[in-house]
Parts: structure tokens; C-alpha cells; sequence
């Protein structure tokens, strides 16, 4: 129980945010670690090389020196290189380990007296291995002074320049795990965006959530490649040897799939219509060169591998160009993935710029390009969040517009008669009451002042009825002067009541419509039955204003069913039972 308190409440630090403190001081300073010293020299392999030959000409000077801080390249055509990394004072006599970094996907041979060690990312015989670089336990034996010989094997990949450290072994596994907590985290982002993505694309029916996820997914394949993610500390044996043809495949693949998902994330569609075809022509290219390069035809296999760099950088400025213009023309999408991709951009630009020899001192960038997809596949879900977000705006915004009248706002025919369909299915007992409005003369007006006065005159009453109803009633324009209102809980001499305020409200407008009339209205009103759906409630309420019309206009007339007849029988004007409001102007 004692030992159980002491777990649950540590004096220091939790271990976690320690480890992640620490990652971001050594992502943001470097390496504070007590590294030995070390100078180094190298030349190609020429036949006929032996190691003790090799020690022998670095001890008389004939090799070429150069920093083991640095970035180097060397050369892995013909066959390979030597390299001597020889350690300075202070001689450190305990257990050390030699590290290169960033891990080279091609082999490594180390001589240590008569013995030599191959070190390989994709060794998984080995008991002591580095994460996101190649390690080696100098023996025990050794003298800390004494030269240590490395041969680069050959190799048909473009390999990028490495650096050399020598540290005590306790400072190696500190600064193992601390990579291991980086890389793990980046990793974990990417992936848990992908899955995110995924479960979109599955429910949303959108595309572009899965060409997202493919790209994420492609760009986290190159990374566990390239820092040799995949095969310590996942140990997938099976891209053993394959990594060579699986890393380009994933970059071509990465290419299109970002293609694909920024034509539609950045709407180049709407913003760069003329960008869209050579982006989607790119990733269709993209496609074909991976399938070139799986073929196993030797030809096609050669055509791709000299094709793919300079299509990448093609496509690279094309995407780029492609996002400036959209948001540019507004795409706000476009500058989230400005945002995401511009820094992946330029990491993969300089270390471009590496592997031709240039900024030997930004050993960073490698890790840097980790956490740049990371930090990318972030910012890109926001835009995606963004971008779900703006659509499901507009869908409520097309359905409001949908469902309203553009001229007066209120309720179209289509919007009412969705909405008295809901409230009739909802099987309610209270008595309701459809009230149909019909302008009186309302051609007149408009002949006489004109389409726009009539327009006025429409947005007026609309404006004036909605006033005078209560907020819960369903008001509508049913078409051209006409309105409907359904009134819930209401009875008959109720229905009756309102309908003739809503008349004298109309004419109280005082809206000309010849010299000597004002704009008034009829009212047709019908109760609901048990069965009437809403066609046969606007029908009778309909005969019922037609009646109003016949009887003078300006008026109420209530549809009633004649005694002895039978509910839900065909109406005809003979069967209806009027009620006649008199006229406004005639009081
Ligand atoms: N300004 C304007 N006029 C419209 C609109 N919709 C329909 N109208 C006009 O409304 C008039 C309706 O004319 P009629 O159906 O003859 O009806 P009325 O002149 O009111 O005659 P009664 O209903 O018999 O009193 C037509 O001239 C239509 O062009 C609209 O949105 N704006």
C-alpha cells in the first residue's frame, strides 16, 4: 500500500512529460550529450582494398579527412567507400556505442581486428540495434584511442549524407528512447488522422476524406522507411529487402493521392479550373509509374526509376502553384494546406539540397520531416473539420433558401406543406383551422402601378399577416397572391375571429389599388376533419374563398359540410354552409 502511495504521487515530474520535455529540448537544441571527440577519413574501395591496408594509408595521412559531425556523403557506386573514424582525447575507456545517422538503407560493414559486423536497418539477427539511425557496441576490448574502419557497400539508391557520433552507452540509450518517444508520437498523430479520415470517408460518402488518408498513409510509409521506423522498433520482416522498391512506390503513390485529395479539398474545380486537369493528369502518372516500376520488365522498370524525380518536382511546383491561385481566388482551404504542406515542402527541399552536399550542419532535417507530417496531417484534419463544417452551413443555408419565399420570406408552398404535413402526422386531436387568402383585384395593381409596386405590395401584407398571427401558426405563400395559415388549437368561431382581423389588417395597409379601392383580401376557412390530409384541407379551404370571392371579396366565408350529407363526400358549392363577414369599408 505504501509503495502504491508512492507510485500516485511522485515527488518529481511524471516520467511521460519528462521524456516529452526533454524530446522538445532535444528537437529544439540538439544534442546536449558528451559526445567523444572524432576525426575521419575516407576513400572509394578499389580492388584489392584489405582493411589493415586501409588503417595503414589513414595513418600515413593519404586519406581524404572530413568532420564525422557533419554531414557526409559518400560515394556507394563502384564499390563503396572506406570510412576511419578515429576517436580524440579525452580517450573514453568505457562502454561505447557508434552511431550513424540518419540509418542508410545500404549496408554497412564494420572492422573491429580481424572481425568485421554488418550493420543494417533491416537486420533483425541483430542483438544490438539503434533506432532512427544504425548503432554498433564498440568491444569491450578495443582500445578507446584506436581507429574504427567502416565500408559503405555499394548501392543502386540515391544514399543521403550520414554523421558520426561516439558515446558512452548510457547517453546512447538515453537519447534512443527519447527518439523512440518522438518518432512514436508523430506516428501515432499521422495514424490516428488516418483512421479519423477513414471513418469519414466511410459515413460522410466523401472521397476526399480517403484520398487524404491514402496520402497520410503513403507519406508515414516513406517516413518508417526512411528512418527505419519499420524495422525496429515494428520489426516488419517482411519489408525486408523490399524497401528499396516499396519507398519509391510510396512516394509516387503519396504524390498522387495528394493530387487527388487537394483538387478537391482546394475546389480547383471552382478556384483553378485550368490547374485541375495537369494535377489530375499528375496523379494518374504518378499511378503508372509505380505500376512501371512493379513490373518486372526491366525496360519499363528503368523508365520509371528516371521518370519519377523529375515528375516529382513537377508535381511538387504544380501543387504548390495550384494552392497559391485557389487561395488567392478565396479558397480557404487552399491555405490550410498551404499551411500543412509548405514546411514538408522545404524540409524535403534542403534535404534535397543534402544529398548534393549543401548545409552538412542541419542534421535535424530528417527528424524534422516526421513531425512535419505530423504537424501537417494536423493542420490538414482542421481544414477537413473546416471544410465540414462550411458544407453543412451551406446545406442549412440551401435549405432555408429552399424552403422560403424569396420574395416575402415566409413559408413557401413547398416549406408549409412539409411542415403541415409533420404537425398532421403527428395525430393530434385539437381542432384545426386552414385559413386560404386570395388579394382582391391584385392583376389591377399591377397593371395599373406596375410589377414592383406589386411586389411591394406582397412583401406588405406578407409582413402584415405574419404580425398579426401568432408565431406558431404555419403561414405561407401558397403562390402568386396567395397565403395560407394553418392555426393549431383552434376553433371555429376562433378561426373566424382572427380571419376577419387579418381582413380589416390588409385593408387598414391602405394600398391603392385603383382611384377608389384599397387592397383588401378574401378568406376561405375550413376546419380539420379526422381524416383530411393536407390537399383536402386547402381545397375546401379554397371553395370556401372562391365564396368569399362571389359574395363580394374583402371578406370570411367558413366551408361547412351540409346536414345529411356525408363527411369526406366530393364538395360542391351547393353543399357549403357561409358565414359572411361584412365588408371592411362598408362599416
Ligand atoms: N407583382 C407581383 N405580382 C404577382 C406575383 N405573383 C402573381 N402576381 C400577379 O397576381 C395577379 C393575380 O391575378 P388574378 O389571379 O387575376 O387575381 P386578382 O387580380 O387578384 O383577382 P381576384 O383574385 O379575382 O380578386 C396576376 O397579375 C399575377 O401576375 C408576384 O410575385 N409579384
Amino acid at each position: 500500500m505504501e509503495r502504491l502511495l508512492t507510485l500516485l504521487t511522485p515527488r518529481h515530474p511524471p516520467l511521460a512529460w519528462r521524456a516529452l520535455l526533454s524530446t522538445l529540448l532535444w528537437l529544439a537544441l540538439g544534442v546536449a550529450h558528451a559526445a567523444t571527440p572524432l576525426n575521419g577519413a575516407w576513400r572509394q574501395v578499389r580492388s584489392g582494398d584489405t582493411p589493415a591496408a586501409v588503417i595503414a594509408e589513414y595513418r600515413e595521412g593519404a586519406l581524404k579527412s572530413f568532420d564525422p559531425s557533419l554531414l557526409q556523403r559518400f560515394p556507394h557506386d563502384g564499390g563503396g567507400s572506406w570510412v576511419v573514424i578515429a576517436p580524440q582525447p579525452p580517450w573514453d575507456n568505457s562502454e561505447r556505442v557508434l552511431t550513424i545517422y540518419p540509418p542508410t538503407l545500404a549496408n554497412v560493414a564494420v572492422f573491429a581486428g580481424s572481425t568485421s559486423t554488418a550493420l543494417a536497418l533491416d537486420d533483425f539477427s541483430a542483438s544490438f540495434h539503434g533506432h532512427g539511425r544504425l548503432a554498433w557496441q564498440v568491444p569491450a576490448g578495443m582500445a578507446a584511442s584506436a581507429p574504427i574502419l567502416l565500408r559503405f557497400e555499394p548501392s543502386a539508391t540515391l544514399v543521403a549524407p550520414v554523421r558520426f557520433e561516439i558515446q558512452p552507452m548510457r547517453d546512447y540509450l538515453q537519447q534512443d528512447a527519447q527518439w523512440l518517444v518522438f518518432a512514436s508520437a508523430c506516428f501515432a498523430v499521422m495514424l490516428a488522422m488516418v483512421l479519423m479520415a477513414l471513418c469519414f470517408a466511410g459515413m460522410l460518402r466523401d472521397v476526399t476524406y480517403a484520398w487524404y488518408a491514402g496520402y497520410i498513409l503513403c507519406y508515414c510509409l516513406i517516413q518508417g522507411i526512411q528512418t527505419g521506423f519499420v524495422f525496429h522498433p515494428l520489426e516488419w520482416e517482411w519489408l525486408s529487402g523490399m524497401a528499396v522498391m516499396v519507398g519509391p512506390a510510396a512516394v509516387a503513390l503519396s504524390v498522387a493521392f495528394a493530387s487527388l485529395f487537394m483538387t478537391r479539398f482546394c475546389e480547383l474545380q471552382r478556384y483553378a479550373p485550368l490547374l485541375r486537369v495537369p494535377i489530375t493528369a499528375l496523379a494518374v502518372g504518378m499511378i503508372q509509374l509505380v505500376l512501371m516500376r512493379s513490373s518486372q520488365i526491366p525496360l519499363l522498370v528503368h523508365v520509371a526509376q528516371i521518370l519519377l524525380n523529375p515528375l516529382l518536382m513537377i508535381g511538387a511546383a504544380l501543387l504548390l502553384i495550384a494552392a497559391i491561385v485557389a487561395a488567392a481566388r478565396g479558397s480557404r482551404q487552399a491555405w490550410f494546406f498551404l499551411v500543412g504542406w509548405t514546411p514538408l515542402l522545404l524540409l524535403t527541399a534542403l534535404s534535397s539540397a543534402q544529398v548534393n552536399g549543401a548545409l552538412p550542419q542541419l542534421d535535424w532535417l530528417n527528424d524534422a520531416s516526421v513531425a512535419g507530417g505530423a504537424f501537417e496531417a494536423v493542420v490538414l484534419s482542421l481544414g477537413l473539420a473546416d471544410r465540414a463544417l462550411r458544407l453543412r452551413h451551406d446545406r442549412d443555408v440551401v435549405r432555408v433558401l429552399a424552403d422560403r419565399d424569396a420574395l416575402t420570406n415566409v413559408l413557401n408552398r413547398r416549406g408549409w406543406t412539409e411542415r403541415v404535413n409533420t404537425l398532421l402526422s403527428a395525430g393530434t386531436a385539437q381542432p384545426m383551422a386552414l385559413l386560404f387568402l386570395d388579394l382582391d383585384h391584385f392583376k389591377l395593381l399591377n397593371d395599373r402601378q406596375g410589377h414592383n409596386t406589386g411586389d411591394r405590395a406582397l412583401v406588405a401584407v406578407a409582413n402584415a399577416l405574419t404580425a398579426e398571427l401568432r408565431p406558431g401558426d404555419l403561414f405561407g405563400r401558397y403562390g402568386g397572391e396567395e397565403f395560407v395559415a394553418l392555426l393549431d388549437n383552434t376553433r371555429p368561431e376562433q378561426a373566424m375571429h382572427v380571419a376577419t382581423r387579418l381582413c380589416r389588417r390588409i385593408h387598414r395597409l391602405e394600398i391603392p389599388v385603383s382611384a377608389e379601392a384599397l387592397l383588401s383580401i378574401s378568406i376561405g376557412i375550413t376546419i380539420r376533419q379526422h381524416d383530411d390530409d393536407v390537399e383536402s384541407l386547402v381545397e375546401r379551404a379554397d371553395q370556401a374563398m372562391y365564396d368569399a370571392k362571389l359574395k363580394g371579396r374583402n371578406r370570411v366565408c367558413m366551408y361547412r359540410q351540409d346536414d345529411g350529407e356525408l363527411r369526406g363526400a366530393a364538395p360542391s358549392p351547393g353543399r357549403r354552409l357561409h358565414i359572411v363577414e361584412r365588408r371592411e369599408s362598408d362599416k
